[in-house]
């Protein structure tokens, strides 16, 4: 099986000061990878070198494409980057107002996506838009309404709505429950939990929050100053955590 994506030697400084160093790591089709640490460890900066967002300075990301099989995504053109994000990948913000169009309707959210990559009759478009308003339990009643008149976990579930009605294969989330309510968040687990296996999806999930990764990462790379310290299956990292760090943040939320 050839591994969905492949990260060698990824870094990436901002001037002098280090975001994240010499990463590597597999990703498997169907796989979910959990990337876990303390605020300024490098989480962020590693997503978003790995959807394309920022420019690493050296190191590889190879993702298997459809067309072409596994390329370098950090050396491909910016055009090619462009459509692999708007066709296989996703990417799932915190906060939904950075991944939605606030003055577009829950359904234009959604068939702009479609439009994007050449879907054309109407009302197929407002068929799958409804469709995917349905699997996130969005009311397809309130299609016409604007995302400000919904409340954060609604907007949430639209944002993912909107990411992954394309038949994305790669979904990258950062903090994806962060600053919601925690009942908000636990129904927001459960629905992402039921997506990603129901639609087999691959996932790499930014979060400082080990319940998130408990529930739905496969896998799991814990990070510090810009390192990956330890990588392993997320139940055997959780209960047996070998490194010190991760033990400290292990027991850190056990004592919560
Ligand atoms: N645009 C930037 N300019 C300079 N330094 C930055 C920039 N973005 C991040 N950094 C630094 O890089 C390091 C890694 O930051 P990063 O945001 O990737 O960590 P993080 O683990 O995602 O943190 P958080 O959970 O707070 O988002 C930190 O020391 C941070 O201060």
């Amino acid at each position: 099986m050839t591994p969905l994506l492949r990260v060698e030697g990824l870094s990436k400084s901002y001037g002098t000061h280090p975001g994240c160093r010499d990463v590597n790591f597999t990703l498997w089709p169907g796989e979910v990878m959990g990337i876990v640490g303390e605020s300024g460890s490098g989480k962020s900066t590693l997503l978003n070198c790995l959807a394309g967002h920022l420019a690493p300075d050296t190191g590889k990301v190879i993702f298997d494409t459809r067309e072409r099989g596994p390329r370098d995504t950090v050396t491909m053109r910016e055009s090619e980057r462009r459509w692999l994000a708007r066709t296989d990948w996703a990417f799932v913000h915190q906060n939904p107002r950075d991944g939605l169009r606030m003055a577009v309707s829950a359904g234009g959210n959604v068939g702009e996506r479609l439009m994007a990559v050449g879907a054309r009759h109407y009302g197929d478009i407002r068929a799958q838009a409804e469709d995917w308003l349905g699997r996130v339990e969005i009311d397809a009643g309130r299609m016409d309404e604007r995302p400000r008149a919904f409340s954060g976990g609604m907007q949430q579930r639209l944002q993912i709505a909107r990411n992954l009605v394309t038949g994305p294969r790669l979904i990258f989330m950062d903090e994806p429950t962060g600053g919601l309510d925690v009942s908000v968040q636990a129904r927001l687990l459960d629905l992402l939990r039921g997506l990603v296996r129901r639609l087999g999806l691959s996932a790499v999930i930014v979060t400082h929050d080990l319940a998130v990764v408990r529930l739905l990462a496969d896998r799991l790379m814990v990070m510090k100053d810009g390192h990956v310290v330890e990588e392993g299956l997320t139940d055997q990292v959780l209960d047996d955590p070998q490194h010190p760090y991760t033990q400290l943040l292990v027991s850190s939320v056990l004592q919560v």
